[in-house]
């Protein structure tokens, strides 16, 4: 499948869609996340999450959920915000299994959809591309991307993603006319404007449970506090879902060598996410 020219996200690219917060700011004028994320089967990627979206420096997460999920969110991260309120962008889909979407939750993930707000989603969030109105970047796996296509109608095996990740990206962006990041080993993120960029992954170790969650929850945050940008601006989700990889693997790299190398664990990714983004500020 023919491509264009990808061009590899720098930290000089990262460090221009980053800005630290000034007198006027406040919580809200920072960004707030509306997170629909996790499940009674997976509470634990919502925590995720929620957690990395504070770490990226969003100004308040409000969280929708199940009494279970909402209740583990909110013992990691106690300043989150559990009412429904205003937010500036969503974050939908982690940890939940779209064939156990119940009524209430399928009516509050496309009310959030039809809010025109940007948009980024993951998981058990993905079947319902289509149905955004806003700004949106979905964050699929190899095997989420075949499931996808399959299910509209283009034939697609994991095998095909896995052996031309950026044709399948390519094609997916222009089929569903969406921004899209393919997770991998490099991370391909592009849009249906012509947009191709690569994130290359800095340690393997990041191939581990949850570093998904967590990368959402990096997309959701920079969504949120470049909302006024992206109501300008629709193809700025493709600028920052790339800056957001770029900090998700770079915050891998800090958290392994912490270890002396050695291996780490998505909550550590999270947590390396705030000495990522000091480093490209001071740039
Ligand atoms: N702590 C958490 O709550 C976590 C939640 N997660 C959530 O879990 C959901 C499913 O994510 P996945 O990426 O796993 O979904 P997938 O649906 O792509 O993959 C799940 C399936 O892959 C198959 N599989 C592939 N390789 C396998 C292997 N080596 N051994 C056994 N089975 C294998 C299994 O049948 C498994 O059911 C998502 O909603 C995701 O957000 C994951 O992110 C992991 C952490
Ligand atoms: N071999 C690899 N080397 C480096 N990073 C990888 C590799 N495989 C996957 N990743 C990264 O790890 C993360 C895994 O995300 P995902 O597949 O959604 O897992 P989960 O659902 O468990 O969170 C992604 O950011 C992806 O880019």
């Amino acid at each position: 499948m023919a491509t264009g020219t990808w061009r590899e996200w720098t930290a000089d690219d990262a460090s221009a869609w980053l800005s630290r917060p000034g007198a006027d700011d406040d919580k809200y004028r920072r960004g707030v996340l509306g997170v629909i994320t996790g499940s009674p089967d997976y509470p634990g990627a919502a925590v995720l999450g929620v957690q990395a979206a504070y770490r990226t420096g969003v100004g308040m997460v409000r969280f929708t959920g199940p009494r279970s999920v909402r209740e583990a969110v909110l013992a990691a991260r106690p300043e989150t915000v559990g009412v429904a309120g205003r937010v500036q962008a969503w974050l939908l889909g982690s940890g939940m299994d779209p064939s156990k979407r119940s009524f209430r939750l399928g009516g509050d993930l496309q009310r959030a959809l039809a809010s025109g707000l940007p948009t980024v989603l993951d998981a058990g969030g993905l079947d319902l591309v289509g149905s955004h109105l806003g700004p949106t970047v979905i964050t699929p796996h190899r095997r989420e991307l075949a499931r996808l296509l399959s299910e509209r109608d283009t034939a697609c095996a994991f095998e095909d993603v896995d052996a031309d990740p950026a044709g399948w990206a390519e094609r997916t962006a222009d089929l569903l006319q969406v921004a899209v990041l393919l997770k991998g080993a490099v991370t391909h993120v592009c849009d249906p404007e012509g947009n191709l960029f690569t994130v290359t992954a800095s340690t393997h170790w990041l191939a581990s449970a949850g570093t998904g969650d967590v990368l959402g929850g990096v997309v959701g945050a920079l969504a949120a506090t470049h909302s006024e940008r992206l109501a300008r601006d629709a193809t700025a989700i493709t600028h920052l879902a790339a800056t957001a990889a770029f900090i998700h693997s770079e915050a891998a790299r800090r958290a392994s060598e912490a270890w002396d190398g050695g291996p780490v664990t998505a909550l550590d990714v999270a947590n390396a996410v705030p000495s990522v983004v000091g480093g490209l500020l001071r740039r």
